[in-house]
């Protein structure tokens, strides 16, 4: 049995990140990160555009300018005009070759033609100039840049419609256990419904992994060596729930042994998840998360988080952590350190009650877990402890 650290060290050592190249239309691209640099196909703005709308001058001396036309967004002409020649205009619009400045309308008075400024103003004000965001062959974003909104607004005004990045891993979700259930089904004495899968896949797609598959084993060895074998060969990431503890029915242990899956670790001294694997084979990770749905969970963001962040080539592979003042009371029995679910609010903790690892209604509502480390016994009201904020 390793140490949460020591377990910890090792899926950041032995998570390779995916560095493979998929195309992706842009709109469809938020959260993944740039394979390539992106140049600017077109300068952006494409003409020099009007930040008013007002009147677009060609400066003279006076303050009275001639209204010679209009100009609105859209519109493709080419007006020319000479010194002392106003045209009305709007945000947005192509701004004349032949105009200086444009002056927003709270700043003139209109009389029929005529119009008069408040004030002189100066050359170039309120017109943004072509390619004064990214000129056509600039680098408009470079490599490994993450694709927020407003990323993909900012390739979509330069009319990118696909970009190249980084594949997301595909992920395996697999249950075992005779005794789960479909929703649809009605229980029978013995049986449970299956949670750990919908819990899994949701927690993945809160973090924006989508390319997810569902699979279930049955209790019987033939079945979880050849089911596990197909998807350890067809997906970055496998997460297997269940079937890992010592039970004579729990195979998946021999079978990832059989299918020559390297173990980096199996069993890390921590409350709840302890009978926890994770190995590789060829390109593939595998987690074993031991079946107790909140166990399941607590490794889930203890550690697949972070092999989920290598595979992305992240920088940052953890959960935030903090201090927080606990608002309760804690005795942990046991010498394994422990994750406690919990309430975080605004620099307090409120540690919940049912913290077996069997208990979902518990983890329902928390959105932290405390950590009390081996040497720790009881929480006292007051006490700061170390708080992990989970992405919830
Ligand atoms: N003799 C020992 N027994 C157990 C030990 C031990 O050290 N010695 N460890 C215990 C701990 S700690 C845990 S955690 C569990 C983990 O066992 P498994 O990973 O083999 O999980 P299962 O036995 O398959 O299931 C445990 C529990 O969770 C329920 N479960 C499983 N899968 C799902 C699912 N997809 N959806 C909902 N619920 C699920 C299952 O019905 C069981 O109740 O082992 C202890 N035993
Ligand atoms: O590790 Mo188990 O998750 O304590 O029940």
């Amino acid at each position: 049995m390793i140490s949460i650290e020591e377990a910890i060290i090792l899926v950041k050592k032995e998570t390779k990140p995916l560095l493979t190249e998929t195309t992706k239309p842009v709109e469809k691209a938020g959260g993944y990160k740039l394979f390539k640099a992106v140049l600017s196909p077109i300068n952006m703005p494409p003409f020099r555009q009007s930040a008013m709308d007002g009147y677009a001058l060609h400066l003279h001396d006076s303050l009275v300018y001639n209204l010679i036309d209009e100009i609105k967004a859209g519109d493709n002409k080419q007006l020319t005009l000479k010194k002392g020649d106003a045209v009305r205009i709007f945000t947005g619009a192509a701004v004349p070759n032949t105009a200086d400045a444009v002056i927003m309308q709270e700043k003139v008075e209109v009389n029929g033609n005529i119009i008069t400024l408040q004030n002189k103003i100066n050359k170039n004000t309120n017109i943004r100039p072509e390619g004064e965001q990214v000129k056509k062959g600039e680098l408009a974003l470079a490599k490994g840049t993450k694709l927020t909104p407003a990323a993909i607004g900012y390739l979509s005004s330069l009319g990118i419609k696909n970009v190249s990045v980084f594949k997301k891993p595909s992920i395996a979700i697999v249950t075992t256990g005779n005794e789960l259930v479909k929703a649809e089904t009605e229980l029978e004495y013995g049986q449970i419904y299956e949670s750990n899968s919908k819990m899994l896949l949701s927690a993945l797609y809160s973090l924006k992994f989508y390319d997810v598959s569902i699979h279930k084993i049955e209790d019987d060895y033939i079945e979880t060596v050849s089911k596990l074998n197909n998807v350890i060969n067809s997906t970055d990431l496998v997460l297997i729930s269940g079937g890992i503890s010592v039970g004579d029915y729990d195979f998946v242990g021999k079978a990832l042994t059989e299918l020559k899956v390297k173990e980096h670790f199996y069993k890390v001294k921590q409350k709840p998840g302890k009978p926890l694997f994770f190995g590789t084979k060829n390109n593939t990770h595998v987690f074993a998360l031991p079946g107790n749905p909140a166990a399941a969970l607590t490794c889930f963001y203890m550690y697949v988080y972070i092999a989920l962040q290598k595979l992305m080539d992240n920088t940052v592979f953890e959960l935030p952590k903090t201090k927080a003042t606990s608002s309760s009371k804690f005795i942990k029995s046991g010498d394994r350190p422990q994750f406690l679910k919990a309430i975080y609010d605004n620099g307090n903790v409120q540690i919940l009650e049912g913290q077996s690892s069997a208990m979902q209604q518990t983890f329902a509502v928390a959105n932290a877990f405390i950590f009390m480390d081996e040497t720790q016994s009881n929480i006292e009201i007051g006490d700061l402890v170390d708080t992990i904020l989970l992405p919830v």
